[in-house]
């Protein structure tokens, strides 16, 4: 099946595309969105430096008529599902949003209910746009680079005047093999510190659960779950974190999660791979004693 991949040139997320896309056809297209040397072997590559999605639907949409493209791949970020609501209303094209997996026959799975079930879906029709769920797919090893001719934008609906990067220590929660989340149970805002240290000794990051949000003793920014990030460590660290729903939906591809909670009835220990039923102010500082000395 013809398949266009539509993302912002950044090897790991083209790779999980990329891996995405074998499931429908051998070697996808591409439209790279951003400047530099687009990684890997692609049949055709496009390129558009205009990173404001509103720009791109357009165009995009004329590329997928005139080629004919039938899958349409994009990444459930901003970008991805910035152009995917648009592009579908353009094209009248079906689109399933944060795809978690793709079965024979053009089935394909999305989470739902918070990460409770799993939907599947048929696409009938073609092209289909499909926005796919961060790290549920081992990314491609994208090998050279590909020659792109440059996709014009007619129209620039919205102009990007300025960007400024915003200050964020450390490790991205999205990025981070290790995350060290505390909750409501943390008590207060320096409490947080020593989560800061375990994470710090572990080369992670630091989240939060809503509740702990909620008290102002860490960032927004810093939110896992259903309405904060979705996070797919190697290890997840709960400390004081009950583990509803919502907390849970957010690290559902969590590999490992680790629960350290005083309530042995706490819902986040059937979620956890080890638990640890204790104040988490005994443990934490056991365990990094304990890796300073293994260091
Ligand atoms: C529409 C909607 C969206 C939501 N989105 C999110 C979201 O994205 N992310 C999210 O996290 N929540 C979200 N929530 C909120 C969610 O329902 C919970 O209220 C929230 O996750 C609770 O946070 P908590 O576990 O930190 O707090 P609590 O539920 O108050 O739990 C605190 C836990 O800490 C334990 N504890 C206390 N002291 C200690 C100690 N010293 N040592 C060890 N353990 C201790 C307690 O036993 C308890 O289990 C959402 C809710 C709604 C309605």
């Amino acid at each position: 099946m013809r398949t266009l991949i539509v993302e912002m040139i950044e090897p790991k997320r083209l790779g999980e595309l990329v891996t995405v896309s074998r499931e429908f056809c051998e070697q996808p297209d591409i439209v790279a969105v951003g400047t530099g040397q687009i990684p890997g072997s692609f049949a055709k590559a496009y390129q558009v430096e205009d990173t404001v999605a509103a720009n791109l639907v357009s165009d995009l949409a004329s590329l997928i008529v005139n080629e004919g493209y039938e899958v349409i791949l994009l990444t459930a970020s901003t970008l991805g599902s910035g152009i995917a609501a648009p592009l579908s209303v353009k094209l009248s094209a079906p689109v399933v949003s944060e795809v978690i997996r793709i079965q024979p026959d053009l089935v394909v799975e999305r989470p739902l209910y918070g990460g409770k079930a799993v939907a599947s879906y048929k696409l009938n029709k073609m092209p289909a746009i499909l926005t796919i769920r961060r790290k549920y797919f081992e990314a491609a090893d994208l090998q050279g680079f590909t020659d792109s001719s440059l996709l014009s934008i007619t129209e620039k609906k919205v102009e990007l005047i300025a960007e400024k990067e915003e200050k964020t220590e450390g490790i991205p929660l999205e990025d981070a093999e290790v995350i060290v989340s505390g909750g409501r149970g943390i008590g207060t805002a320096e409490n947080f510190s020593i989560l800061q240290d375990l994470a710090d000794l572990l080369n992670g990051a630091v989240g939060a659960s809503r509740g702990a949000v909620d008290e102002g003793w860490a960032q927004p920014t810093q939110q896992v779950g259903q309405t904060g990030k979705i996070v797919a460590p190697s290890v997840y660290f709960a400390l004081g974190i009950s583990g509803a729903s919502q907390h849970l939906a957010g690290i559902a591809n969590a590999k490992c999660v680790v629960a350290i909670n005083k309530d042995e009835e706490a819902n986040i220990f059937k979620r956890a791979r080890f638990g640890i039923v204790s104040d988490y102010k005994k443990i934490v500082p056991v365990l990094i004693e304990t890796l300073k000395e293994e260091a």
